[in-house]
């Protein structure tokens, strides 16, 4: 019985993947695989775990580099989510700039027993006055799933849009209108946006207060939008230009104990990806993940192993997975231990990523153990099992 441990809830969708031949619950024990949202996994607490599937994009909340070292693959779901991360970008802008959230609040305060109820709604509406998003123009900073959605539902709104991302994707710059103006460095759009939003990952010393006291001084906007994770946007600049008049809203799906209560910042509780469709499609696109990994050895949309997206054809009756370090000669390292065991390989595929070799070996004989104690034995080898079949 292969056992799954969930740290968070996971669609039912998803997890109607796994087979009796998997026990998955929250209450596992020594799991083999981990799935989750948003929990925090320190993947040095789990022996023997192999792998862990984030349902959705950030991985910041699991010790990538320790599930590295020990050879744990890590997954994330690409894009999963993303439309649903849009539409509540676009859905709070669109509020913030007509004040329908202060506007509602103060309709229901009134008095329903007032008589003159029609007349005050009507003298009151002044107050919450706002502006419209065509003609304005949208800073997006990341275009990656996400932050090509929601350019392209600004320009279908007539927003221009100004967006940068350093490390561009072909697949998402094929997706993305061909109207946005993509510029070279994220001052040139911080400089010309009316609101600024930002769809980055979350990475300590590199994206980390990525939108700073320096940068956002030429700001001249009104709104910053942050659904990409706390810790992006500093947020001392952030209350500084609140309290300096500079910046008239900061809109969040990420908490601290200061925003809580500021008058300025709309906060939400981490909702983006909270949709039954983003949920859905989340745990599907994990759970066959994670599924492929354990019965099959493959690897798609890992973030630490390279892809090896390749199944054992019909005669293969073992398949040695080896994980290790990527320096030169590993793979005649590894061949020589079959040769030596009088193994004939049948299929042999090895990728890298400057940190990781990953090596599928495919035999048509059952292998025993002997085989994986040789392979464990040479220097560079994180870690080696055997799938059968
Ligand atoms: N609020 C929520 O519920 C959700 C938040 N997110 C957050 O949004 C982020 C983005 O999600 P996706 O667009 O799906 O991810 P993605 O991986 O498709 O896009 C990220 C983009 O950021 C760019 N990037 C990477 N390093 C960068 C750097 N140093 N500077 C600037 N850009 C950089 C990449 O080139 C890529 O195009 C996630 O990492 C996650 O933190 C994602 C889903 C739900
Ligand atoms: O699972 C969630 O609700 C959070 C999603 C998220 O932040 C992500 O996918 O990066």
């Amino acid at each position: 019985m292969r056992k799954i441990k969930t740290l968070n809830n996971i669609s039912k969708k998803g997890l109607d993947l796994f087979s009796d031949k998997y026990e998955v619950s929250d209450s596992v024990e020594s799991p083999e695989a981990i799935l989750v949202r948003s929990a925090q996994v320190d993947t040095d607490s789990f022996e023997g775990l192999l792998a862990v599937a984030r349902a959705g994009a950030g991985v910041n909340n699991i010790t990538i580099d320790k599930a590295s070292a020990k050879g744990v693959c890590v997954f994330n779901t690409p894009g999963a989510n993303a439309n649903a991360v849009a539409e509540l970008v676009m859905t709070v802008l669109g509020m913030a700039v007509r004040h329908v959230s202060e506007a509602e609040a103060w309709v229901k305060s009134l008095d329903p027993n007032d008589p003159a109820l029609e007349k005050t709604i009507e003298k009151g509406k002044k107050m919450f006055s706002g502006t419209e998003l065509a003609g304005k123009t949208l800073g997006v900073v990341g275009l990656g799933k996400i932050g090509v959605l929601v350019s392209n539902y600004a320009r279908w709104k007539n927003m221009k849009v100004v967006a940068y991302d350093p490390y561009p994707s072909a697949a998402n710059m094929h997706k993305l209108s061909n109207v946005v103006t993509v510029v070279k460095t994220i001052d040139e759009v911080i400089s010309q946006a009316d609101y600024l939003t930002v769809h980055v990952p979350f990475i300590k010393g590199v994206t980390e207060n990525m939108l700073n006291e320096k940068n956002l001084a030429a700001f001249k906007g009104s709104l910053i939008l942050n659904f990409a994770r706390g810790g992006i946007v500093n947020m001392e600049t952030v209350y500084k230009m609140l309290d300096e008049g500079k910046l008239a809203g900061y809109l969040t799906d990420f908490a601290d104990a200061r925003s809580l209560k500021h008058e300025k910042i709309s906060i939400f509780p981490h909702l983006g990806a909270s949709t039954e469709e983003a949920e859905e499609n989340c745990a599907v696109m994990a759970v066959e993940e994670l599924k492929d990994y354990l019965e099959f050895g493959v690897v798609r949309n890992s973030v630490n192993f390279p892809p090896l997206d390749s199944y054992p054809h019909a005669e293969v009756k073992s398949r040695v997975v080896v994980i290790n370090q990527d320096v030169p000669n590993m793979i005649a390292e590894i061949t020589k231990v079959f040769g030596a065991a009088n193994i004939n390989i049948a299929s042999f595929s090895n990728k890298s990523n400057g940190k990781i070799g990953y090596n599928l070996i495919d035999v048509e004989t059952a292998v025993d153990d002997s085989i994986i104690d040789a392979l464990t034995k040479l220097e560079k080898v994180i870690r080696v099992r055997v799938i059968h079949f």
